[in-house]
């Protein structure tokens, strides 16, 4: 007789619109950087994983891009996708912006029920929302558009309900084996990891000025274990003259701000003295 598995695991996809703060929350829950995030729509632009081991229950988040509009169809939306098709995903994780319920999230729960799995309905940035007592009367709205498993008021930011989010999260995990070793947060290399954190600080800081599927290709990556010190040099591929020289800045500027955040932020992961040098690129 096949033995039962004493682990714990399972697969979470994190949905909502742009902005509605999913790489936020999958960063609180992970506890790292996983995912970049910024005021601007659209940041992610990739489904990035984060892994989240506890003794003997491990729980994969996705973050999926946000859509807005009904043409926007990816990788997790799509019911074939291999996770479904192994029935992996055992749970969604559906993030609205404060009370904003509009055709958007329409659209995106008539995707995600034909899963058919538990959806939980997480009413995100409640520390924006002034009067509290408009809260109870949309959860009531929102309760008749479908049979969620839980929907609870949360803030990303300040990790408000975090954890009773993730005491439900804990309760929907089937028993399996782990899918991966237990020190790991995520399956991105650590390479893309420092491209997506020098993409967060130019769409950060150049905000509208700048399209946010700027390129970020990490050129070298040298790591000198005597001295404990890494030299990156990374490459902004940019379209034109004009985006080189808005991420340029004037005299420089804006470049050279984005790189000592950036470098602060690589630092904190890779727990080494960082050289970072940039430079930007027009493609042909
Ligand atoms: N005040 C407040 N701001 C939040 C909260 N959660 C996220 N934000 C902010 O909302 C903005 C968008 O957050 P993201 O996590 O990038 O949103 P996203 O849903 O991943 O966005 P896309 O990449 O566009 O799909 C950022 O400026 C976050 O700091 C929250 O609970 N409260």
């Amino acid at each position: 007789m096949k033995k039962l598995s004493t682990t714990h695991c399972g697969y979470i996809g994190i949905f909502g619109r742009k902005n509605a703060g999913k790489s936020t929350l999958l960063n609180k829950i992970v506890g790292e950087k996983i995912s970049i995030t910024s005021r601007i729509p659209g940041t992610t632009i990739n489904n990035i994983i984060g892994i989240k081991t506890i003794n003997n229950y491990q729980t994969i988040y996705i973050d999926t891009p946000g859509i807005t509009t009904k043409k926007n169809v990816f990788f997790l939306y799509n019911k074939n996708n291999f996770l479904i098709k192994k029935k992996k995903l055992r749970l969604i994780i559906f993030v609205i912006h404060k009370t904003q319920w509009s055709e958007i999230e329409d659209i995106i729960l008539k995707k995600i029920k034909k899963f058919l799995i538990p959806i939980i309905l997480v009413i995100n940035k409640i520390d924006l929302i002034d009067n509290k007592k408009k809260l109870l009367p949309f959860i009531n709205i929102i309760k008749e558009k479908y049979n969620f498993l839980s929907i609870i008021p949360i803030s990303a930011k300040t990790q408000k309900n975090i954890s009773l989010l993730l005491k439900y999260i804990k309760h929907n995990i089937p028993k399996a084996n782990h899918d991966f070793p237990h020190t790991y947060t995520t399956n991105s290399s650590l390479v893309f990891r420092i491209s997506e954190i020098i993409r967060e600080k130019f769409i950060r800081f150049l905000g509208q000025e700048l399209p946010y599927n700027i390129k970020v290709k990490i050129d070298t990556y040298n790591i000198n274990y005597i001295k404990k010190t890494c030299f990156i040099y990374a490459l902004i591929l940019v379209n034109n003259n004009r985006h080189k020289k808005i991420i340029i800045g004037q005299k420089g500027e804006k470049i050279k701000l984005c790189s000592i955040l950036a470098r602060k932020n690589i630092e904190k992961i890779i727990q080494k003295k960082i050289y970072l040098k940039i430079w930007v690129q027009k493609t042909m």
